[in-house]
């Protein structure tokens, strides 16, 4: 579908979020359903590495549309993660249905029996394929604009947050995960999520987590990761790390950090290694894949631990490959009108 090069004019409200990027301290796969997924048990944390998402409602049309580009734009995006403009393969965001905004959107009009159309422009700082769940996370966004776009039909987007919880699970396994937890504060700063993914619990975060996280040019397909994987006789048990995590001992919580994916990861991608290698050398000793991949990140004790060794590791590191200095922060990011 080609980019729409102008804003449609029967724009009648628009509201805009940044859906935040998240990572997996703790993921263990304990079985393989018969549906094809994965039971898996894991502790996410949302940082502050996000895309952006702007949704304009369209009341003289039902169309489904959307714009998509990197920050601050496709070409310098793709030089970075490439060193020259060729591979602009790398930069393909999809703007039809295979887009899990669009997706979201489409599953909420059919949920709520809604006949607006909804516009929307997708500015991704997330890089795909990372295992940072951009895709996910977006989707969730996209369910909370909906919701409040569509107040006038449907009443107070706070009575909806259980159905949206529904239809999240429908969109991927993470995607419930960024919408926050029913029942509690709208944002999470922390979650154990089991079942495919959707079945949710909080977990408490002492104070946020400073971190860097690394990205190694190329993506991971997250089917592929998961279909190398050997379900583990004997899994890892949780209760160690969880309660390193609530104890705030970034040391304790590094040792006890672990992701079963790791292993499908890296033969998959060997430069997974090589990175991770990278960033021990640069200083940073709690260092482990996020998801699915291929990012990985560390802890360290403050934020300015992380920017200076972010610092070191961009020097290390081949160009292409792009590293963040960030910490953790919340899902469900504020919806506010556009203006
Ligand atoms: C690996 C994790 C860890 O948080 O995140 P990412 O690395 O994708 O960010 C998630 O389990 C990914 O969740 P999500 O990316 O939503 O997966 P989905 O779209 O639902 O499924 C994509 C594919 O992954 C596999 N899959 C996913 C979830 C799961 N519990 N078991 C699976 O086996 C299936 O092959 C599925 O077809
Ligand atoms: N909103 C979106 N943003 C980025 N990628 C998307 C989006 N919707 C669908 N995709 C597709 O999903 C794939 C995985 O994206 P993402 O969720 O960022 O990776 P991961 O599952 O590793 O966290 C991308 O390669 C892209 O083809």
């Amino acid at each position: 579908m080609p980019l729409a090069t102008t804003v449609p004019t029967n724009v009648q409200t628009a509201v805009e979020t940044s859906p935040p990027a998240k990572l997996n301290l703790f993921l263990e796969i304990t079985a393989r359903r018969c549906d094809g997924f994965h039971e898996i048990d894991t502790v996410m944390v949302p940082i502050d590495l996000r895309d952006h998402l702007l949704i304009q409602r369209l009341d003289s049309s039902d169309e489904l549309s959307m714009e998509a580009q990197w920050m601050p734009s496709s070409e310098i995006w793709t030089q970075k993660l490439s060193g020259s403009p060729q591979s602009s393969h790398l930069a393909q965001i999809p703007s039809d249905e295979n887009n899990l905004v669009i997706r979201a959107l489409a599953a909420f009009r059919k949920h709520f029996g809604v006949r607006c159309g909804f516009h929307s422009r997708l500015f991704k700082g997330i890089p795909a394929g990372a295992g940072m769940g951009g895709a996910s996370s977006d989707a969730a966004s996209a369910l909370r604009c909906a919701s409040l776009l569509c107040e006038p039909e449907l009443g107070p987007a706070a009575e909806r947050v259980e159905e949206l919880a529904a239809i999240a699970a429908t969109i991927g396994s993470d995607v419930p995960f960024f919408l926050g937890l029913p029942g509690q504060s709208e944002s999470t700063v922390a979650a154990r999520a089991r079942g495919r993914g959707e079945l949710l619990n909080p977990v408490s975060l002492r104070s946020p987590l400073p971190v860097v996280v690394a990205y190694p040019r190329h993506g991971l397909s997250t089917a592929e990761v998961y279909g190398r994987l050997t379900v583990p006789s004997e899994t890892i048990d949780p209760e160690p790390f969880l309660k390193a995590l609530s104890s705030g001992n970034r040391k304790l919580i590094g040792e006890k950090m672990t992701n079963r994916l790791t292993a499908p990861a890296r033969e998959i991608r060997p430069e997974i290694d090589e990175m991770l290698e990278s960033m021990w050398r640069s200083g940073l000793q709690t260092c482990q894949l996020t998801g699915s991949g291929s990012a990985c990140f560390a802890i360290t004790d403050t934020i300015g631990q992380a920017r200076r060794a972010a610092a070191r590791l961009r020097a290390m590191l081949q160009p292409g490959a792009l590293v963040w200095a960030t910490h953790t922060t919340t899902t469900a990011p504020r919806v506010r009108h556009a203006s």
